[in-house]
């Protein structure tokens, strides 16, 4: 870890760093999402870490592809697609991601599709009221708010249900098809704060509504320009991703152990096109860096997920999925203190 780095002050071990590589893309249709690891890793990223950034990584750097969980039958439950699989993925990942927290070091987590998050979720949720007796926060980074309930999806795709799992907002008693969270696992709705917003199903809308939760939507950062210190400069207006940062960093509280939890579809397909549901009109490149690095200065995080970057979808493959994994290393480096000089 590089001296001018900010350590985290929840972490014992803040120069290590676990690393989970997940394979996986059961949480929707689409395949491809499953080989990002290897991408990122092979495009560098956890050498630039080991080595430019001096962390000590631990984990095996191997991609987990989870095949001896996949059941043998999964048919759909509760209108979930493959809910067997994404249950028994999640669950393995959880204890995987816990035993890292558990050994006090920050968690990164290359996905794979975001139904992933009820996985790392739980896994630093658990471990760290377990080593700290605190809640943990997420921010959440999306394009999307992944807040349906099997009920109000109308895909049926996992990936777009992970917070209404790690919130109980869904439950479930069958073990096998995610009863297995406990409360220890769970996330405070009140501690979940959305940054990227622009869609939203209606009937997820209504569940942020009713429970009071915290979401910046890309109108909210276009909105909340602030009047600039620079009285010679009176017509220029500050980008409103400060603003929205500060805001969503004060609603979490400067005392409380971060989850960050990025989807690369927050960005603009300008700069990261390869993914399964790209929405136009996203943060560029240098706002998604922004919150990571903000994330970084407050020396909370204590676990990262970057997922839903998928190399197989582009309309011109090798340039776009190029971009969309150098967007994803970008993302991961500022969260972990790269731009500090
Ligand atoms: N992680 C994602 N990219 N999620 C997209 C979710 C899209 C839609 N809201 C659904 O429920 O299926
Ligand atoms: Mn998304
Ligand atoms: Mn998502």
């Amino acid at each position: 870890m590089n001296t001018s780095m900010v350590k985290s002050k929840f972490l014992s071990n803040p120069e290590d760093i676990g690393v989970v590589a997940v394979g996986f893309s059961g949480g929707q249709g689409k395949s491809g999402v499953d080989a990002a690891p290897s991408a990122l890793i092979e495009s560098g990223l956890l050498a630039q870490l080991q080595n430019e950034l001096n962390y000590k990584l631990h984990g095996d750097d191997k991609v987990n592809a989870y095949n001896d969980l996949v059941p043998k039958q999964d048919p759909p439950y509760r209108n979930m697609k493959n809910p067997g699989t994404v249950s028994a993925v999640t669950q393995r990942l959880s204890e995987q991601v816990y035993a890292h927290a558990k050994e006090g070091r920050m968690v990164l987590t290359l996905g794979g599709d975001h139904s992933i998050a009820i996985g790392t979720v739980a896994g630093t949720a658990k471990a760290i009221r377990e080593r700290l007796g605190r809640e943990i926060a997420v921010i959440w980074v999306d394009a999307h708010s992944d807040i349906n309930t099997p009920e109000t999806s109308d895909s049926g795709n996992i990936h777009g249900m992970p917070v209404a799992f790690i919130t109980g907002l869904a439950k479930e008693e069958k073990p096998e098809y995610f009863g297995w969270l406990k409360p220890e696992h769970l996330l405070n709705v009140s501690k979940l704060v959305y940054i990227g917003l622009r869609d939203v199903d209606a009937a997820e809308k209504k569940i942020l509504r009713e429970n009071g939760i915290k979401a910046f939507s890309m109108f909210d950062i276009d909105r909340y320009g602030s009047l600039p210190p620079w009285p010679s400069f009176p017509f220029l207006v500050v980008y409103g991703i400060g603003r929205v940062v500060e805001m969503a960093l004060a609603h979490i509280g400067n005392d409380t152990p971060i989850h960050l939890s990025f989807d690369v579809d927050a960005i603009d397909p300008m700069w990261a096109p390869s993914t399964g549901t790209p929405v136009r009109g996203g943060l560029t490149l240098r706002e998604g860096d922004f919150i990571c690095e903000s994330v970084h200065l407050t020396g909370n995080l204590v676990a990262v997920d970057l997922v839903e970057v998928n190399p197989s979808l582009a309309a011109d493959r090798e340039a776009e999925a190029n971009e969309t994994i150098r967007a994803g290393c970008s993302i991961v480096r500022c969260a972990l203190g790269e731009s500090l000089l």
